[in-house]
């Protein structure tokens, strides 16, 4: 497994190593004693899944305390380009976003730390997206920006008339609206 640092601090950018043969590959999706080894200490306690259409955009979302959530994000089918949005306040990078394609392809995952907003654009039909959280659902403690900031000024590839986006996505703030609770 290769952990690459980011221009963000915390968010790190994971490639498992991968054992292929005539049958196909095999790979480590997660080993908790290898991320202790690399010096990250996360007891996940849920996973999740999502199946996307191309161009369905999921964010921009986070949870607060007490229920804040560090995320390992992969792409089982598919293809995406992730976002993070680091909203740590006094960060040096506070408002700064990374991108990342991952893909079934490439097996990339990102492991995205508490204080970040999360989000991601799906590039094919049928991509599905499953990621690790270390604390559960929390409906009351969710946080949000809108996907297509001004301020932010994302590239997603795509117009708002194209992207498919839920109706509880459509409605979230703007950035210069938010107030970090981190
Ligand atoms: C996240 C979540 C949702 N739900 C329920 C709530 C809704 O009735 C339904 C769909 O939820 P939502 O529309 O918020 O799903 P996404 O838009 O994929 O949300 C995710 O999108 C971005 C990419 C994220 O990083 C977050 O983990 C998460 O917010 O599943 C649950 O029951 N448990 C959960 O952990």
């Amino acid at each position: 497994m290769k952990i690459t640092k980011t221009a963000i601090e915390g968010l790190l950018l994971i490639e498992p190593q991968i054992f292929t043969d005539s049958r196909g590959y095999f790979f480590e999706s997660y080993s908790k004693t290898k991320f202790a080894d690399a010096g990250i200490d996360i007891d996940f306690v849920q996973d999740n899944q999502s199946v996307s259409c191309k161009n369905s955009v999921r964010g921009l979302h986070g949870q607060s305390n007490p229920h804040a959530q560090a995320k390992l994000v992969r792409v089982i089918k598919g293809r995406v380009m992730d976002v993070a949005v680091d909203i740590r306040t006094g960060s040096p990078t506070y408002g700064q976003y990374e991108t990342f394609e991952l893909s079934s392809e490439n097996q990339l995952q990102l492991l995205i730390p508490h204080g970040f907003l999360h989000g991601f654009i799906a590039l094919e039909d049928d991509t599905i997206f499953a990621y690790k959280v270390d604390d559960y659902y929390s409906k009351e403690c969710e946080i949000g920006v809108k996907w297509n900031d001004p301020a932010l000024n994302i590239d997603w590839g795509v117009t708002a008339a194209d992207a498919l986006i839920s109706p509880k996505d459509d409605i979230l703030p703007e950035f210069k609206d938010f107030k970090s609770p981190f």
